[in-house]
């Protein structure tokens, strides 16, 4: 759908199952951050999903659709016509029994997680009227790194700097979402994994809404961020791994958190006592060495360059 995407230039760091979560790195330790530039690897955005509706007029349904396919939206994919299928959890349901409810006989409805009888709805101005409205393309930029990389700055910087060339962002900073809508949630490897989840799901309706979503947050296991880039279709999930050195990030420690999990005072503090899944398969790393660290401007520009390579910035 959108243009192609640049070869992705982090591969080769450790296997994700042996990093998995709740695998407690030891203190101090990281996942290696060795990269090599790595090729370009197509993914379908599984996140794809289904148009579920059935107009009463239309012909029937197929077969159930699987929930996995269920959960996400891909409106290019149609339903081919069958016969009903049977109601089962997680899937389509044929809706009502034959005249019981007069014209919504032939809607599908479907499960997905704990929703039953859901069905999505269409509207007439979809993705690709609000993108030409904005002159440019929705997609994700997902800014991982640890504590005090700068992954805030650089989310600031880079929206600074498509609003001063006329674009439209939003950013989805992991702090500020924690003060709303995650504020239930705290930094045990489950309620992580559902921050990074919603705010993967937030990011996908902002792409949908035509912006340029910059997500930054720690996400610090590959499955979670794996699994929000698979809400969208591919190339518009645009990973950039802020590749800090933690003594560098320890040094900086703007908020104290460092001094405090060194202490022992912080439990489950990512990069001391609490693992960090560099990624293997981004689009961007942006490198900061010991005195010798891009400044903020220079780390936005390399992001926005890359947006306006592979056509974002225009429709
Ligand atoms: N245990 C622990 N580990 C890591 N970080 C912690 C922790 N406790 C609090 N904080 C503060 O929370 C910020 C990280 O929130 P995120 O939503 O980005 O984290 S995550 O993606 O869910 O891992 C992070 O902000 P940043 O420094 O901006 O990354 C910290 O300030
Ligand atoms: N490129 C950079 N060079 C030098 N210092 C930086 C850079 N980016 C961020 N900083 C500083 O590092 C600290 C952490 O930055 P921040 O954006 O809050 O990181 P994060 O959101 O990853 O925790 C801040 O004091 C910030 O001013």
């Amino acid at each position: 759908m959108l243009a192609k995407a640049l070869p992705r230039p982090c591969s080769g760091a450790a296997d994700g199952d042996a990093l998995r979560r709740r695998a407690a790195a030891a203190p101090g330790s990281l996942g290696s951050v060795g990269l090599t530039t790595g090729g370009v690897k197509t993914r379908r955005g599984g996140g794809a999903g289904v148009k579920l509706v059935v107009a009463a007029a239309r012909p029937r349904p197929t077969s159930v659709v699987p929930a996995a396919a269920a959960a996400a939206r891909d409106r290019t994919e149609a339903v081919p016509a069958a016969p009903a299928p049977a109601p089962v959890d997680g899937k389509n349901v044929f809706n009502g029994s034959a005249s019981a409810v007069p014209g919504i006989n032939k809607l599908v409805t479907s499960t997905v997680g704990k929703s039953t009888n859901i069905l999505w709805h269409e509207c007439p101005i979809g993705q690709t009227e609000r993108q030409k409205l904005l002159n440019q393309k929705g997609c994700v930029v997902w800014i991982t790194g640890l504590s005090g990389s700068g992954k805030s700055t650089l989310a600031c910087a880079v929206a600074r700097e498509l609003h001063s060339r006329g674009h439209l962002s939003y950013v989805l900073d992991g702090d500020n979402v924690r003060h709303g809508l995650n504020k239930d949630l705290g930094f045990k490897a489950d309620d992580r994994a559902e921050n990074i989840r919603r705010i993967g799901e937030v990011a996908k309706l902002f792409a949908d809404a035509g912006l340029i979503c910059i997500a930054s947050l720690i996400s610090p296991y590959r499955s979670d961020r794996s699994a929000c880039r698979d809400l969208v279709p591919s190339s518009s999930f645009i990973e950039v791994f802020l590749n800090v050195p933690l003594e560098v990030c320890e040094a900086r420690d703007p908020k104290g958190l460092y001094k405090l999990a060194r202490a022992g005072k912080i439990k489950g503090f990512t990069g001391i006592d609490d693992p960090y899944e560099p990624p293997s398969d981004c689009e961007i790393v942006i490198q900061c060495r010991v005195e010798d660290c891009p400044s903020p401007k220079s780390m936005a520009e390399q992001v926005v360059s890359y947006l306006e390579a592979n056509g974002f910035l225009q429709n």
